[in-house]
């Protein structure tokens, strides 16, 4: 049931309200907690906040076509749900209530490596593109195991997370000792590394004990050679923000990047998505996609995002927020909210076609420097 008082939930927001009823205490500060003062978790937020939109007129919208292509794959919508672990802490069905969710509206879902089911059953019951979320574990004979069996379920994609050589110090977490019931687990990995998870311990987050353990931090730019010789997915990177970063990863021929902090969840004073990307587009040249996550929360916050050159917005917290609302109906609606909303931004933005989603339809600083380039080199194909 999402019905409430007010009747069903109008806007993603209201399943945030939502979410926050059902889910036990330690839960929702799990989801919705950053690091340390949470100033990059609020910053995302005032970072689309800040950017107006000029809206063109006599434009014929009688029709706003938001299908497009993401790595290949056709989608119904520049959208896809990010990586998140353990999506059982939201509702019973966890992932696989989720991936029926994306399904439905045709987008992609990345599946974390910390998957509360198994990738077998996920893709079951997937009718959208997988990808999988990976962290660079120490233990490389079971990524290694997990990537085949990512393909052999037919996941299309590889995301290696690159911001997370530790947990970012987040204190709601600690606050409430964090850690996994235990009939949730991590049933994709090798039992040899899911120490700590179900360990209470005051003051700290089991989360991150099992980070310390597990998570190989001596990941470099040159490790990427070995995952992309064992697997002929392509290979995403997640959490760039800086142009430096993004132009050596297009030198190395990555096949796209995910301008990302992790939600606020890591390094707390990092800058927000979208004023980091337009750095990240003008790097990257064309040479491979670029998406973005982090404080998408409505469909005038893609829209702003795709006109700044992203090619898909990933939401995060969002469809935890449907999940524990309404199990698999909740995340659809909140996905079709956000689709619909981006459709109504278009049609009252002037925009019948996410080609006509450009700079120019921004007023921000960011988007004039865009604007800018744009006109000493002329956008080709960019979508
Ligand atoms: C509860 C939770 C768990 C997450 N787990 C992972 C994960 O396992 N791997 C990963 O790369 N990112 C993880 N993230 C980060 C998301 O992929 C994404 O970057 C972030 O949530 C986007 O911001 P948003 O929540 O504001 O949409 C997690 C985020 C949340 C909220
Ligand atoms: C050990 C990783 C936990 C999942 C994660 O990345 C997050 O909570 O943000």
């Amino acid at each position: 049931m999402t019905d409430t008082a007010l009747g069903r939930p109008l806007t993603v927001e209201e399943y945030a309200r939502l979410a926050q009823a059902r889910l036990p205490g330690a839960t929702w500060h799990y989801f919705d907690g950053g690091a340390g003062t949470e100033s990059t978790v609020e910053g995302n937020l005032a970072a689309f906040r800040r950017v107006r939109i000029r809206p063109r007129v006599l434009n014929d919208v009688s029709r706003c076509d938001l299908s497009t292509t993401i790595l290949g794959d056709p989608v119904g919508a520049p959208l896809g749900v990010a990586p998140m672990a353990y999506h059982e802490l939201a509702c019973e069905e966890g992932e696989l209530a989720t991936v029926e969710a994306a399904g439905e509206l045709r987008v992609p879902t990345v599946v974390g490596i910390f998957a509360s089911r198994t990738f077998e059953d996920i893709a079951a019951h997937a009718t959208g593109p997988l990808w999988l979320q990976l962290y660079w574990l120490h233990r490389r004979d079971v990524l290694e195991r997990v990537v085949r069996r990512a393909e052999d379920a037919g996941f299309r994609a590889l995301v290696l997370t690159v911001d997370t050589p530790r947990l970012g110090r987040r204190l709601r977490e600690a606050r409430h000792g964090f850690h996994l019931p235990p009939h949730i687990t991590a049933p994709n990995l090798d039992g040899e590394v899911t120490g700590f998870l179900h360990e209470r311990k005051d003051g700290s987050s089991a989360l991150s004990r099992h980070a310390d353990a597990f998570i190989d931090p001596s990941l470099s730019w040159s490790d990427l050679d070995w995952l992309r010789s064992r697997t002929r997915l392509p290979l995403v990177l997640k959490g760039v923000l800086t142009a430096e970063d993004a132009a050596r990863a297009a030198e190395q021929g990555i096949d796209g990047l995910v301008v990302s902090n992790h939600g606020g969840r890591q390094l707390d004073g990092a800058a927000a998505t979208m004023d980091a990307l337009p750095d990240v587009v003008r790097a990257v040249a064309g040479r491979c996609p670029v998406f973005l996550d982090g404080g998408v929360r409505s469909g005038t916050d893609v829209l702003k995002a795709l006109a700044l050159g992203a090619q898909a917005v990933f939401l995060g917290r969002p469809v935890l927020w449907g999940l524990a609302a309404n199990g698999e109906a909740g995340a659809r609606h909140v996905l079709t909210l956000l689709r619909d909303e981006l459709e109504d931004a278009m049609a009252l933005s002037g925009c019948p076609s996410l080609a006509s989603l450009t700079p120019e339809r921004l007023d921000c600083e960011r988007a004039a420097a865009a604007r800018n380039d744009a006109h000493d080199d002329p956008p080709e194909g960019r979508r």
